[in-house]
């Protein structure tokens, strides 16, 4: 056999790359993975991107089917190699190709090479026992720090609901213009009036991408912008508007949307996003605090935990552990004073975050109930299209979970809630 590397060979060496950026220095795949993946095909990029998610969903379960065959674990790359390669074997991949290919990636790493025989012989008992035992381990948990305070939140049976929708993983949801033709992208309409595809590929190559017909958002993502239910000519302001979901649905309705983010690098892609769609908007970069002037109608869509993209994004339990999650919360309270002052009387406010933390969502808008003394809640959540009742909460916010939906393909977390200012 040929010791050749293969392109195949290359996305898992840069796979194995981003498993020890995330699980060995805390990185996101967002802050690391343009600089490992820049060397590397097309091609390569989206199989190496795909194969890191592959055993960050079920990285509990890869440990659980190496611990019966190692002593102790070898130093992180090595783990990380053996994580890849038993998710492989053990999802299906060709036991050949896939040892040899792992053996020869830790053979190659200078610190690393004399534990070649020892990854040959604990991949070889995977492929054997592997596959069979797969099948019957439970679904991977969050890691603690997480999943206590959102088990308290939900309950159990739910914290189970919500990891096996984050072991599926997320289908492709577009939100798009108004009359657009869609009928060359196949696709389903979630029960909100998105167009969800399952199986859909490289983004970019999809008909309309070019023609700036759709854009790419998950159904619950879309929901803030069809609660504010901004009108054509109305005053409207996005704040922590970047990379501009929101903002291209407020456009697209005739609002006069100005559009804010402090994110130089975020805004370049809203920019992007206004150009290839063919909407306009005024772009500010700056400071939500810093901002100024009367609106019709705010929509605030605060920084936050991120906690309700996890079936997206699956590196975040493990590349985080809560710490900066009280300062955030902090901010977004200071964001929603702030964002207040900035809505005419008679005007409205819609704050979301894609956070499954009560913290971030709940607790937010019962605190600026009680502070803001000409805020009440808005009641158009009641006849928002496609919502269960059972998904409308207390203080009259909306609260999505990843496992609502189940049966097709389920929906991101979110919380949202909008606030009306009374006239004087
Ligand atoms: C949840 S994302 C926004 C997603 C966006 N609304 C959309 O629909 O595409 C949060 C955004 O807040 C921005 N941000 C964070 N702190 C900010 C601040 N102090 N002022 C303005 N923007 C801020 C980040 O750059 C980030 O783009």
């Amino acid at each position: 056999m040929s010791d050749r590397p293969t392109s195949a060979s290359d996305a898992r060496r840069a796979a194995v790359t981003l498993l020890d950026k995330v699980l060995g220095e805390g990185l996101l795949l967002a802050e690391c993975q343009t600089q490992v993946l820049e060397r590397l095909e097309p091609a390569d990029r989206a199989r190496a991107q795909r194969l890191a998610l592959e055993v960050l969903r079920s990285l509990e379960r890869a440990d659980r089917v190496l611990a019966k065959h190692l002593r102790k674990p070898p130093a992180l790359h090595v783990r990380n190699a053996l994580r890849l390669g038993t998710v492989e074997l053990c999802s299906g991949g060709a036991a050949h190709g896939v040892v040899n290919d792992i053996v020869n990636l830790v053979a190659r790493h200078r610190r690393h090479a004399q534990l070649k025989g020892l990854v040959n012989a604990v991949l070889r008992k995977v492929a054997t026992d592997g596959p069979t035992e797969w099948a019957k381990l439970r679904v991977p948990r969050l890691p603690k720090w997480l999943r206590s305070p959102l088990a308290q939140a939900w309950g159990s049976d739910a914290m189970l609901a919500i990891e096996a929708a984050h072991l599926k993983g997320a289908p492709l949801d577009l939100s798009f213009k108004p009359g657009a033709d869609l009928s060359a992208l196949g696709g389903k309409p979630t029960p909100t009036g998105s167009l969800r595809l399952d199986d859909a590929g490289q983004v970019s190559a999809l008909p309309g991408y070019e023609q700036g017909d759709w854009w790419v958002q998950d159904a619950a993502a879309a929901l803030p912008a069809r609660l504010i239910h901004a009108q054509a000519g109305e005053r409207v302001l996005d704040l922590c508007a970047a990379p501009g979901g929101k903002t291209l649905q407020m456009a697209a309705a005739g609002a006069d949307v100005t559009a804010v983010d402090i994110s130089e690098g975020r805004l370049a892609r809203l920019q992007e996003n206004l150009t290839r769609t063919g909407f306009s908007a005024h772009v500010i970069a700056g400071d939500v605090l810093a901002q100024k002037g009367q609106y019709d109608a705010v929509l605030l869509d605060a920084p936050c935990s991120a906690t309700g993209t996890i079936r997206r994004h699956p590196d975040l339990p493990h590349a985080k552990d809560g710490a900066g999650f009280g300062a955030l919360i902090e901010l977004q309270a200071q964001m929603l004073a702030h964002a207040w002052t900035l809505v005419r009387p008679g005007g409205r406010l819609v704050y979301c975050t894609c956070s499954l933390l009560p913290d971030e969502g709940e607790c937010q808008i019962e605190d600026a109930l009680e502070m803001f003394p000409e805020a009440r809640i808005g009641d158009r959540v009641q006849i928002l299209e496609g919502i269960d009742p059972a998904w409308i909460t207390e203080e009259g916010g909306l609260r999505l979970r990843p496992d609502y939906w189940p049966e097709i393909g389920g929906m991101d977390g979110f919380y949202m809630a909008e606030l009306i200012k009374a006239e004087h």
